[in-house]
């Protein structure tokens, strides 16, 4: 049988990420992006091997986005396509792996999307524009939430009273699983060890950001909790801040729910710190030219994330490494140096020369020759969706 091709959706808040997975080719035949969905700005990126392509989009919502978009996989892809895997953010309890999709899981789905709003709804569109241009293909949810399961009560209870656990499924549930998952995976590989005996702390800095503990190929606990807006610093998210803020708020200012939800997912975390954006790499030049707010958003960012990591080694027994994997982590010398400089009681040390090495897709030990294995690994949550979507076509 010839090498299998997978399309692989990612939809998000406000862009749709998609790639064709070739089952024995390390490079995508295709890959794409269609961001700002919903404003003027609206862009449809792809590559096909070398090649670079966009179309203007304007006012597209994620609908009109996947119907431009998926004639350009089926093209492609014609007659050449095995099956579909999606990324779903939240599976609630229901899921603890991978799943084909039917009238059950989409229920299921749809049940618990209250849990992820900003998240849920457009992964289901994706589902449902998918499943209309190819009925006959299987397809599959992968669920962040589900390598979080693992979690041992303790970690993820909060304490409330028990009865919105147990009638209204508040508790934390962790996101970011599939990217968690991979990447351990990959670090015991690159340093010896097998994945079902070793143990690692992660930390996956992209737009959105956490930390895991992960021992013996397990999740025992993450930052994320109920929702992804729980823990470490983001792009546009706070991360963890008082719970009384938002009663503060509406008290002393009158803000609705809506006003404070938007200002804590949208207009907080790097943003809302420096005043001036939530890209890193934007800041990281900022903070060169003497910018204030640029300076301290990455000074808070490295500080919680040092703390949080610190956190979950309470979950480990014993600790074979730290990884550093999405776009931040996997690029950014002076917030893996910056975080590390906080964590000289657990004994991490970096060596400079490899710290400064490992970018744009380099990975390796970065730690220096006296401290614990430090690991850049590049996260590859696309072929991780597409090897589960494989595991059940198989
Ligand atoms: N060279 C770099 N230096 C610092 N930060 C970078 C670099 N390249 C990318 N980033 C940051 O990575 C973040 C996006 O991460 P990514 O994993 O691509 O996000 P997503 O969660 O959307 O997949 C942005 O903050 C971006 O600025
Ligand atoms: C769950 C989550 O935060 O996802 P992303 O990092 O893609 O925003
Ligand atoms: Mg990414």
């Amino acid at each position: 049988m010839s090498a299998r091709n997978i399309l692989v959706i990612n939809c998000g808040s406000s862009s749709i990420k998609f790639a064709l997975v070739n089952e024995a080719q390390e490079q995508f035949p295709l890959s794409g992006l269609a961001e700002r969905l919903g404003s003027p700005e609206a862009i449809l990126h792809w590559q096909q091997g070398d090649e670079r392509d966009s179309l203007v989009i304007a006012g597209a919502d994620h609908r009109l986005a996947l119907s431009h978009l998926l004639p350009i996989v089926q093209r492609v892809a014609a007659g050449e396509l095995h099956g579909i895997g999606h990324r779903v953010v939240h599976g609630g309890e229901y899921f603890s792996g991978a799943s084909r999709l039917d009238a059950v899981s989409l229920q299921a789905i749809r049940q618990v999307a209250p849990l992820a709003p900003l998240h849920n709804p457009a992964n289901l569109l994706g589902i449902e524009a998918a499943m209309k241009l190819f009925p006959t293909l299987t397809q599959v949810a992968v669920f962040d939430t589900a390598f979080h399961q693992s979690l041992p009560e303790h970690a993820y209870r909060y304490a409330v009273p028990e009865a919105l656990y147990r009638e209204h499924g508040v508790r934390r549930y962790g996101f970011h699983g599939t990217s968690h998952r991979y990447v351990s995976q990959k670090a015991a590989q690159m340093a010896g060890l097998s994945a079902e005996a070793s143990s690692w702390l992660v930390a996956h800095l992209g737009n959105g950001c956490s930390t895991c503990a992960v021992e013996n190929g397990h999740s025992l606990d993450t930052s994320m909790g109920l929702t992804p807006l729980e823990g470490l610093v983001m792009g546009t998210r706070s991360g963890d801040v008082d719970p009384n803020l938002h009663s503060h708020l509406a008290r002393t200012l009158g803000w609705s729910l809506e006003q404070i939800d938007s200002m804590l997912n949208k207009d907080s975390g790097l943003l809302g710190l420096s005043g001036l954006s939530n890209d890193m790499r934007s800041l990281e030049q900022a903070r060169e030219q003497g910018h204030a707010g640029a300076t301290l958003a990455i000074e808070v960012f490295c500080y919680r994330l040092a703390k949080s990591l610190a956190a979950m080694s309470c979950a480990l027994r014993r600790l074979d490494g730290l990884i550093f994997t999405g776009g931040i982590g996997e690029n950014s010398a002076l917030i893996r140096s910056k975080t590390l400089e906080h964590l000289g009681l657990l004994g991490f040390a970096l060596d400079p020369a490899a710290n400064a090495r490992c970018v744009r897709g380099v990975g390796g030990p970065i730690q220096a020759a006296h401290g614990p294995l430090v690991l850049v690994v590049p996260t590859n949550e696309e072929r991780q969706i597409a090897l589960d979507t494989l595991a059940l076509l198989d």
